[in-house]
């Protein structure tokens, strides 16, 4: 059976975009958040982003029948009737356990439980929950209506019947599965990538080379869409200083230390875009200025 409900926990950069795949697809959505002000943005955005697929010819139907399947809200109880619940909230496995542990005493036993965690081991976030083998990770990327791949990863208690309707999930969102088959903290992608950034990181605070002829030299020498900083103001750096900790906390590998740079940009609320300064300076609009103070 297809899914057809879907609730969300986590309206932030993430949680509001899978809401708005999912309605673009004609799944019926509530996505939820502690605070008013986010769903109000949540809507805004995908208002805005919805409207533009559309109007390009990308996404079939009318932007009030897309908005017309996603409710907001700020009560978890809806999670009882959805056959796929989504975590998005902040990367740390003390409030992803909180919030899951308050989802399996609302949830159908038989619902599925995602989580979109960019590194925490999904093992890990089953433990809050009553039935692990119905826990598996859904990990999107940034900006979701954009980025075809999703990685569906496996717990060490996943069923295969789990895994399948994920698989199936994924794809009638019209985007393409990557299928972790063995849990382990980073999974795929950000395994990849998060040296790359790292390294990138490092070469700034030894003064080797500036953020923007870093990112210029990435997507001219190597064929990126987006330089290495410029994705990380979109990511947003306390989420990409969660990711690396949390594969640093469980493999205590020095290669995970993250960097002292972005340690403390993260501390002096640096986070990039959604605070109007990262690695770039950004004006009300979200147009770039030019690079922040190192
Ligand atoms: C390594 C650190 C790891 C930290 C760990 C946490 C993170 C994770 O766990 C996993 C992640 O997500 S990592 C991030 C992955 N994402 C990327 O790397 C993004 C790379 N960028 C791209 O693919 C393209 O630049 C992209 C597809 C975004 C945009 O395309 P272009 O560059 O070709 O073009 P633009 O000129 O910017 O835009 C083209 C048209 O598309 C419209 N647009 C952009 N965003 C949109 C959106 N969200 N919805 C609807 N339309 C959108 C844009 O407005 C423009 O439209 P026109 O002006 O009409 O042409
Ligand atoms: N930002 C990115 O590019 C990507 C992030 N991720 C992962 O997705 C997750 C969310 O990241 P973002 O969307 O960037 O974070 P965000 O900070 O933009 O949004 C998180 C949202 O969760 C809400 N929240 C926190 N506790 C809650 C609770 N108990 N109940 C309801 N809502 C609650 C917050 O109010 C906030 O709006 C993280 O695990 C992150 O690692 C995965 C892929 C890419």
């Amino acid at each position: 059976m297809a899914v057809q409900k879907v609730f969300i926990v986590g309206g932030g950069t993430m949680g509001r975009g899978i809401a708005q795949v999912c309605a673009q697809n004609g799944i019926s959505v509530v996505l939820c958040d502690l605070e008013q002000k986010v769903l109000d943005e949540a809507k805004k955005q995908i208002s805005w982003s919805a409207g533009k697929l559309i109007e390009k010819g990308k996404v079939r139907g009318q932007l009030d029948e897309v908005m017309g399947l996603i409710e907001f809200g700020t009560s978890l109880d809806k999670a009882a009737d959805a056959e796929m619940i989504i975590e998005v909230v902040f990367e740390n496995l003390e409030v992803k356990g909180k919030v899951l542990g308050q989802i399996g005493e609302v949830a159908s036993k038989d619902a599925l439980v995602a989580s979109n965690t960019s590194a925490i081991p999904i093992t890990d976030l089953a433990a809050f929950v009553p039935n692990p083998s119905r826990v598996l990770g859904l990990h999107f990327f940034n900006p979701v209506p954009m980025m075809a791949a999703v990685e569906v990863i496996k717990g060490k208690q996943t069923s295969q019947e789990a895994l399948s309707l994920a698989r199936e999930f994924v794809e009638s969102m019209g985007k393409e599965p990557i299928m972790v088959m063995r849990d382990c903290p980073g999974f795929v992608i950000n395994r990849i990538n998060l040296p790359s950034s790292m390294e990138a990181m490092r070469v700034v605070e030894e003064g080797v080379a500036s953020v923007e002829d870093i990112d210029k030299g990435v997507k001219l020498a190597l064929g990126r869409r987006m330089g290495i900083f410029e994705t990380g103001d979109i990511v947003g750096l306390d989420v990409t200083l969660g990711s690396l900790s949390a594969v640093y906390e469980e493999t205590k590998d020095p290669r995970w230390h993250p960097p002292m740079i972005l340690r403390r940009k993260v501390k002096a609320g640096q986070l990039g875009k959604k605070t109007g300064t990262g690695w770039y300076r950004y004006d009300n609009e979200g147009k770039r200025l030019g690079p922040a103070d190192e």
